[in-house]
């Protein structure tokens, strides 16, 4: 856990519920009825399977999906039903790094350009914002020469690293990091977390991890929660629910991987 942690909540989801409707009328209850906090400088994991509603809580947190119900409390202010340019200011305080680095990138501009773009586009004038982006991506563990590199042409290793210190740019407090490692080999993965357990004991930011690895939530995460149909069925300190998982469903997860 984070130096900093003092679980003062950064983010305090409560009865979070979404359905999506489907004019045939096979709705989804994608996320039903979901609480959790996410602490100052601790790593939350919620763990599923595919369809189990993940993303799509993910989603609205950064208010990219609109809530059914509940609340979504981001440093002490409840963003669910923000609009417009409000509702843009979440990304000044939770940022997200997806699972396909490349994508999230315009293939057109430099990493560098990509790193730096969310600084301009806060006000910041092109040479200091070049700089800290600099700085940023250095801090990631990438080589100077990397930014005037296009995504192309960088490993998916790299291009990640380059999605983190993007994220990075304006201070967040949460990062949500959504199956961010899941397409990368073992060795380049491990990395991954280690720059990630880094930044959160030096900046003291609260991580919401998405995967469906239990290894992986071992290592990272102080708390877990696991989702299944769009519930929470079983959440907890890391370690416990690993060692002692209380839901079938838990088990199921833990035998897949561990
Ligand atoms: N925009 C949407 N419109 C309709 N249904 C959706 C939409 N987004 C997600 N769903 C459905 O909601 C359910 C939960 O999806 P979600 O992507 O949140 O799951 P997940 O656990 O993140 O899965 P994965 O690990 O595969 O990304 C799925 O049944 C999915 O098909």
């Amino acid at each position: 856990m984070g130096a900093n942690a003092d679980r003062v909540p950064v983010l305090s989801v409560r009865g979070l519920s979404k359905t999506f409707r489907s004019v045939r009328g096979a709705d989804v209850a994608a996320v039903d009825d979901v609480t959790f906090d996410v602490a100052a400088g601790s790593c939350f994991g919620l763990v599923g399977e595919s369809g189990s509603g993940k993303s799509t809580v993910a989603s609205l947190v950064m208010g990219m999906v609109r809530p059914d119900a509940g609340s979504i409390v981001l440093q002490g202010e409840d963003i669910a039903h923000l609009r417009g340019r409000r509702a843009r200011l979440i990304f000044d305080r939770a940022q997200m790094v997806f699972q396909n680095p490349v994508g999230s990138f315009d293939p057109r501009h430099t990493l560098g350009c990509g790193v730096a773009e969310g600084l301009r586009n806060r006000g910041m004038a092109k040479k200091p914002a070049e700089m800290r982006a600099r700085a940023l991506m250095q801090r990631c563990g990438l080589a100077p020469e990397l930014f005037e590199r296009f995504p192309h042409q960088v490993s998916g290793g790299q291009c990640q690293r380059a999605a983190i210190a993007r994220a990075l740019v304006c201070q967040p407090a949460l990062l949500i990091c959504d199956e961010a490692t899941s397409a990368l080999d073992v060795t380049v993965q491990s990395q991954i977390v280690e720059l990630l357990e880094g930044i959160r004991e030096e900046t003291g930011m609260a991580q919401l991890i998405i995967c469906h690895d239990m290894a992986l939530v071992q290592r990272m995460c102080d708390t877990v929660a696991v989702m299944c149909a769009g519930r929470i069925v079983e959440s907890g300190p890391a370690d416990q629910v690993i060692a002692h998982p209380r839901h079938d469903y838990t088990k199921s997860l833990i035998e897949a991987v561990l």
